[in-house]
């Protein structure tokens, strides 16, 4: 099958590679010549992943209707932030009727949109599109090292689609169609990460990281549930699953990055630093804004959204988590 794979970071590359070594021919949409280059002649990622070999089935280009011209399937893989974008780069190319998955993970400024809602919009035919994600770090899947992920689609026929295209005997890939809450699962999860990784950078400690992480779980499945998601979602791999693998993973960059802004590092520095996409510090005003229209409180999300981007003080921020009203566990 000729599959188009937009976004060369780091999960686009290991994507790429996973649907190459299943025999896929596939083509990488890369913004940077030199990454094309790299994949082209090298058969590897020059900027991301650079110690992992590429699959020879994967081709790069920087212009978009060689990628997707005859495309029979798209996967989407930039950064959130400009899903819409990308939606409309490519929809001259693409026929009203190819299967296209998102594998970012984020919601929309301004509109509180989840990135399937963000393409629907600008591209129709929502039967068609379907979201990949779990957890799954790029740096372990290119390897080969067995992880599992789940494919959200409203057409079952969509989600089975992906399921065979994406499974490999290390890959192994479930099936939902609770779009809305492993969309949101997603985006979450990455607020919860810095809120970790900034626990441990103030010297709090194990203890600290799983109430934040259990807490967080019981931000998102509010969350989920008031946007019309299910709240079992939050207990699979999109939810639970992917929260222990950034709250906990070296791999992790949310959680790096909590640690190191705890430690005096802004955003500027360490994205310079590592060219990566931190998606949980712009999650953390999108969700923030997305919670507030559904009238849902969420204070570990409100907490990394002041320290981050109001200056607030990470131990009067943490104080304050522990100041208010004690509850029941469950309301
Ligand atoms: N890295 C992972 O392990 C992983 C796993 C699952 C999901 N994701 C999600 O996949 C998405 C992409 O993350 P990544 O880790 O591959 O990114 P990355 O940080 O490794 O690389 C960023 C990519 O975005 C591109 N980019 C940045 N600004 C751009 C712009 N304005 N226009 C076009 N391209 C631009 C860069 O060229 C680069 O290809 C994110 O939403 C992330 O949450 C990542
Ligand atoms: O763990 P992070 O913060 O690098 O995020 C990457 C992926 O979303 C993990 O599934």
């Amino acid at each position: 099958m000729k599959v188009s794979v937009i976004g060369a970071g780091s999960w686009g590359t290991a994507l790429a590679h996973l649907l190459g070594t299943a025999g896929n021919d596939v083509m990488l949409w890369a913004r940077k010549p030199e990454v094309c280059e790299g994949i082209n002649a090298l058969h590897r990622n020059p900027r991301y992943l650079v110690d992992s070999s590429v699959s020879e089935r994967v081709r790069a280009s920087n212009d978009y209707e060689t990628v997707l011209r005859g495309s029979q399937a798209v996967v989407i893989v930039t950064p959130s932030s400009i899903m819409r974008d990308v939606a409309c780069d490519i929809r001259p190319f693409v026929s009203e009727d190819t299967p296209i998955i998102i594998c970012s993970k984020g919601v929309e400024a301004g509109t509180g949109l989840l990135p399937v809602q963000v393409f629907e919009q600008e591209l129709g035919n929502a039967s068609r599109l379907a979201a990949l994600t779990g957890p799954n770090h790029a740096e372990e899947v290119i390897r080969g090292i067995a992880s599992g992920t789940v494919i959200a689609s409203s057409h079952r026929d969509t989600a089975l689609f992906f399921q065979r295209l994406f499974a490999t005997d290390t890959f192994r890939t479930y099936v939902s169609d609770d779009v809305v809450g492993a969309e949101i699962c997603a985006a979450f999860k990455n607020v919860i990460a810095i809120a970790v990784g900034a626990s441990y950078g103030i010297g709090l400690g194990d203890n600290t990281a799983a109430l934040i992480m259990t807490r967080g779980l019981a931000e998102m499945s509010r969350l989920v549930e008031a946007c019309g998601g299910t709240a079992m979602t939050c207990l699979g791999l999109a939810g639970v699953g992917d929260l222990i693998a950034t709250c906990t993973s070296e791999h992790s960059r949310n959680r790096t990055f909590g640690y190191r802004l705890a430690t005096g590092t802004t955003l500027e520095q360490y994205r310079e630093e590592t060219h990566m996409v931190v998606e949980g510090a712009l999650a953390c005003k999108t969700i923030d804004f997305l919670a507030k229209a559904h009238q849902v409180e969420l204070p570990i999300t409100e907490m990394v959204r002041s320290v981050l981007w109001e200056q607030a003080d990470f131990h009067e921020a943490a104080d304050a988590l522990f100041e208010r009203s004690l509850k029941p566990e469950f309301y």
